[in-house]
């Protein structure tokens, strides 16, 4: 939907992360809605990406569509001068462009930090997944148990390195009626109901990439106490949502996961209290020369459960 005029100036006044995290948001959703029509169609055209003799991974027209829409959507909006990475390239055909932007987000504006206002389209570096869960998505469209609400569009922001601002769209949240989170580091997570405190540690990781290495860490968490239940779902957006509402920890002590996996689903995270690492603690590098796996697998801790004690817990069992 196309701003008015007041909104298209509160937008021309506000600082450049400011503008992108508000377009992101709208792309987001424009994206969500997309991903949805293609569900509807029925012919999703899955390619599987792996090589042969490997776990299969697969990719959508959704998936395909969806990066278009963003990466085209985004660039236009601020003039060309943006690097983005997406996992998909930018093969779709379908010329849909949003270039509208939230007036929800302007309005946090005079509240960024003061090292975040005067960053340019030069210094940044967006993630973009635009649509993570795809086997639960291609699995829902084979008939299988829908997990649909397991699907997140992630458009993460990153200066200097690190992840600082991202959007997480859950088209299928409640059904049909989806919804959109966003968070600002050093400003905040907005969209849902943080959780900020609870007495079950559930732990939770990845449904469809198990491995040894992931089982043994999670046992020895297990022993030293550090989680009463574990819950296997897919896609990174959806287990750190997970961790805004009620799991203690993401954990998956395994290679497989991706920079655009963990960018925005980290700043949102972040901008709530909580942190995401690699499983030795180490905080995830996001320049633009960077290789795209998460060699070091992934830690992340909800904003009521204390990080050190489980990147100590995880020393002795992991061998990334
Ligand atoms: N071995 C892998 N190969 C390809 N993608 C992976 C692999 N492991 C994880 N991913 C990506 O990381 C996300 C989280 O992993 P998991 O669900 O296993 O915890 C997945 O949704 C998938 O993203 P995507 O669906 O965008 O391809
Ligand atoms: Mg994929
Ligand atoms: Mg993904
Ligand atoms: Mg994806």
């Amino acid at each position: 939907m196309a701003n008015n005029q007041e909104s298209e100036e509160m937008f021309q006044r506000s600082c450049f992360i400011t503008r992108l995290v508000a377009s992101s948001v709208n792309i987001s959703e424009t994206a969500g809605s997309i991903i949805k029509g293609i569900m509807s169609g029925g012919d999703l055209k899955i390619v599987d990406k792996a090589d042969s003799g490997q776990q299969a991974d697969l990719q959508t027209e959704a998936d395909r569509a969806a990066q278009y829409l963003i990466e085209k959507s985004l660039q236009e909006k601020f003039q060309n001068r943006l690097k983005i990475i997406g996992e998909e390239e930018v093969t779709s055909k379908i010329p849909n462009r949003d270039l509208s932007f939230s007036t929800e987000v302007l309005k946090i504006d005079s509240k960024l930090p003061e090292e975040l206002r005067n960053i340019k389209e030069e210094d940044v570096v967006i993630w973009v997944d635009p649509l993570d869960g795809t086997s639960e998505f291609a699995a829902a469209s084979k008939g299988r148990t829908p997990n649909l609400q397991q699907v997140t569009v992630l458009i993460g922001i990153a200066y200097q390195g690190k992840s600082i601002a991202g959007v997480i769209h859950q088209p299928y949240f409640q059904g049909n009626e989806g919804r959109t989170l966003w968070g600002i580091v050093g400003v905040g997570a907005y969209g849902l109901q943080i959780c900020t405190s609870g007495d079950e540690r559930i732990i939770v990781t990845t449904r469809s990439h198990s491995n040894k290495g992931v089982q043994n860490a999670l046992e020895s968490l297990q022993k030293k106490k550090l989680c009463d239940k574990i819950v296997q779902v897919s896609g990174a957006g959806f287990k750190v949502l997970r961790c805004l509402e009620g799991a203690a920890a993401y954990v998956f002590a395994s290679d497989g996961c991706k920079k655009w996996d963990t960018c925005a689903p980290e700043a949102v995270l972040i901008a709530a209290g909580g942190m995401l690492t690699d499983i030795s603690g180490q905080r995830i590098n996001y320049h633009a020369d960077v290789q795209y796996p998460n060699s070091g697998g992934v830690l992340a801790t909800c904003p009521w459960v204390e990080h050190m004690p489980y990147v100590e817990a995880l020393k002795d069992s992991c061998n990334l």
